[in-house]
């Protein structure tokens, strides 16, 4: 999809609800596993206003808690201190109200590409036809309306990747969280996923919490940045990325985008540094 086509007016109209929703509150939350001896704090007391249609990048080294936090406001873990609020209500299950993405698509092989977005719809009683109705209009927002009959595995990472996009959003969730999803691409496809996803963003407006590894990555899409330590995982800084939009890659050369990155970089460094000191101790104790 070109970063310049728009979203058709219909479509826009239709998810742009998500609009006036999407407030999270992470307040005191912290996240931990097992119990006695075996107890481990994976999350330690985070705490973040995210506004409605905010885009939040999570930023922090392998195993820092990134992914614990995201499937807490997705509701698949439960707090152990603290909550987790979306508009005012706690987060207490998963929800059509937070759509996901994986860094896989895990999309459903059998079905046609259309299927696959029409199915949340349906499972939330849409008929077929308004279910393919809002398929359609998705899979001609990400750039795939000629696929729609396609299978997935006739189709490239890149593209099942923006097919599981319109899947999360055919619910007009007013929140997406997005975990890595453009990790196991190339990195042309990926910067050219990051356009497109910028711009479904700036036509849907729903809120955003995407993880990522990636400075670059972070900077070239985020509002603000949540920098997170080494385990356990506390948010340590946290950056506004206050670059213009729209968006593109030549952005990723100016100085204002290197002295952010130069910030990101020093913290991801030093808690990456720890988080391998971390990995050390765990080995030696081990033997
Ligand atoms: N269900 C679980 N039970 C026990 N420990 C868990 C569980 N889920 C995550 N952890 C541990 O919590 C810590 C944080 O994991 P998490 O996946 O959130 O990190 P991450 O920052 O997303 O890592 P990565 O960037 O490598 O994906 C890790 O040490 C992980 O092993």
């Amino acid at each position: 999809m070109s970063g310049k086509e728009r979203l058709s007016r219909g479509t826009a109209a239709s998810l742009g609800t998500a609009s006036r929703r999407g407030a999270i509150e992470i307040d005191r939350v912290s996240i931990i596993f097992g119990r006695g001896a075996k107890e481990f704090i994976a999350v330690d007391r985070v705490s973040a206003s995210i506004a409605a249609g905010e885009f939040v990048c999570l930023l922090g080294p392998s195993g820092c808690g990134k992914s614990t936090v995201m499937n807490a406001v997705a509701g698949f873990e439960h707090p152990s201190e603290g909550r987790i609020t979306l508009d005012g209500a706690t987060v207490t299950g998963p929800g059509a109200d937070r759509g996901m993405v994986f860094q896989q698509p895990t999309l459903f092989p059998w079905k046609t590409i259309r299927a696959n977005v029409a199915h949340g719809p349906r499972m939330l009683g849409k008929s077929k036809a308004e279910a393919m109705e809002i398929a359609d209009g998705l899979l001609e927002m990400v750039g795939l309306a000629a696929f729609a009959d396609n299978h997935p595995h006739t189709l490239s990472g890149g593209m099942q990747q923006r097919t599981a996009i319109a899947r999360a959003l055919a619910n007009t969730p007013s929140v997406l969280l997005m975990d890595e999803p453009f990790g196991a691409l190339d990195a042309q496809t990926r910067s050219m996923m990051q356009e497109s996803l910028l711009q479904i963003w700036a036509d849907v407006k729903p809120t955003v919490i995407f993880v990522t590894h990636d400075i670059d990555e972070a900077i070239f899409l985020a509002d603000r940045i949540l920098v997170m330590s080494a385990s356990p995982g506390r948010f340590i800084s946290e950056i506004p990325v206050d670059l213009p939009r729209p968006r593109d890659a030549e952005m990723t050369l100016e100085p204002a985008f290197m002295e952010i990155k130069r910030r990101c970089a020093g913290l991801i460094r030093t808690e990456t540094l720890k988080a391998f000191e971390q990995q050390s101790a765990a080995l030696r104790a081990r033997k």
